[in-house]
């Protein structure tokens, strides 16, 4: 199949057990999987860790609130400029996308900057009489 005959083809969803329908021209490149429903089985298992790393993620970013006084320290851009910076890094030395990895870090620390605005309106001064 090449490109114009794709193109014409009808939109559907792959054959989660079909053959390979493409390969690569690197002679170096290992498969891993026999079909696309292996690949997907070796995704959603590594899914369900990442879902829970954030999960544990979250909690820490929930304690640094009790460490913050305003919406300014808890926005924290220079704390925020040295994470994405680092998970640059590592995205170098792990052999990850570092664009996959970039956007994916801006969206995660929006996100938990969000909550975390949240939790720490919902706080009060530590000092403060009960
Ligand atoms: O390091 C902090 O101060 C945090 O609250 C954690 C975190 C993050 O998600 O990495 C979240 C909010 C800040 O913008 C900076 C970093």
């Amino acid at each position: 199949m090449n490109d114009t005959t794709s193109a014409l083809s009808p939109r559907e969803e792959p054959e989660a057990h079909g053959a390979p329908l493409r390969r690569f021209t690197d002679p170096s490149y290992v498969p891993l999987c026999a079909s696309l429903a292996e690949v997907r089985e070796h995704i959603d298992a590594i899914d369900q860790q990442i879902v829970a790393l954030l999960a544990e993620r979250g909690r820490y970013v929930k304690d640094a609130a009790r460490f913050k006084r305003d919406a300014f320290q808890v926005s924290a851009p220079q704390r925020q400029l040295e994470v994405i910076e680092k998970v640059k890094a590592l995205a170098k030395k792990e052999g990850a996308y570092p664009e996959v990895v970039e956007a994916c870090y801006l969206a995660l620390i929006e996100g938990f900057i969000a909550r975390e605005q949240q939790d720490h309106q919902g706080m009060i001064d530590a000092e403060a009489q009960p």
